[in-house]
């Protein structure tokens, strides 16, 4: 099976052309879990495949490296934007991508032919309870709710940009201890189905630093959607404006909360190699 293996700041993903390769259904958790592993395969934080679609120019379905299926996928759109342009499948700077979260619009900055950042209508997150989703009475935003992990108390926001996030702000993101903590959080039986967990230091109204434990990834360098939930949590919380550059551990995203509600993310994405797995 050909792929391209590309990141979005750090952010890695396989990336297969299924609209010529396709692929047997059952196949993919297992076929995600073989290829993301770091050791035995090529390694990556999720398998994107690229797919028809009825509703839009191109269907994106991504898979994480434990085989489950996200909704949405910021880092990874932006690689799935790049390829089909500069693979010629779609030599326009405007696109539509189909995925579980809705359909999305993104605007291609290039140059030379080449795509150099990409502006991705990441649409309006969900902010009640059952959106996210998470368990509880389905009356009221989570907002600096108390969630009790190993007997410590965690104030978390929830945000659903399409994939559950959980927001929770921290003094020190360098020493904080997200391996211990996030996959705590993740599979906090709260949360019917797991949770993305997001560790924001606040520098200023205008920046914030993000570390992510992802849901079925582990702790990644970047995380598209969750730089939106965290921007969005951050405003809920009076600690930011609506204007964000968010610091990832492997570069910056920026990110504007419009005030039709709608999430814009902008930010780069690269092609590293291409190759062959067998199947
Ligand atoms: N890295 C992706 C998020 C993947 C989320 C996935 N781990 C999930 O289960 O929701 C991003 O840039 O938005």
């Amino acid at each position: 099976m050909k792929f391209t293996k590309m990141h979005g700041i750090g952010n890695d993903f396989i990336v297969v052309n299924a609209i010529h390769q396709p692929i047997e259904e059952a196949m993919l958790p297992e076929l995600s879990r073989r290829m993301n592993h770091r050791k035995f395969g090529i390694g990556g934080d999720g398998l994107i495949l690229i797919l028809p679609s009825r509703v839009a120019d191109y269907r994106m379905r991504m898979f994480n490296p434990d085989g489950s299926e996200a909704e949405m996928c910021g880092n990874g759109i932006r690689c799935f934007a790049k390829y089909v342009y500069e693979h010629g499948l779609h030599p326009e700077t405007q696109l539509k991508v189909e995925t579980l979260a809705g359909i999305k619009n993104l605007k291609l900055q290039t140059r030379g032919g080449k795509v150099e950042s990409v502006r991705v209508d990441m649409g309006t997150p969900r902010l009640r309870r059952s959106e996210i989703p998470m368990r509880g009475e389905d009356s009221e935003q989570v907002l600096n709710e108390p969630l009790k992990v190993e007997g410590q108390r965690f104030d978390i926001t929830a945000v659903s940009m399409g994939n559950p996030h959980v927001v929770i702000f921290v003094d020190n993101i360098d020493h904080f201890p997200v391996s211990r903590f996030g996959p705590l959080i993740e599979n906090h039986r709260a949360f019917p189905e797991r949770t993305n967990v997001q560790f924001v230091q606040v520098c200023s109204p205008t920046e914030i630093i993000l570390r992510t434990w992802e849901r079925g990834a582990g702790e990644t360098l970047a995380c598209g959607t969750g730089a939106c939930a965290a921007v969005v949590a951050s405003v809920l919380n009076n600690k930011t404006t609506r204007h964000v550059l968010v610091h990832l551990p492997g570069g910056d995203l920026r990110i504007e909360w419009m005030g039709d509600q709608r999430v814009m993310m902008t930010g780069p994405a690269e092609e590293v190699f291409e190759g062959d797995f067998p199947i």
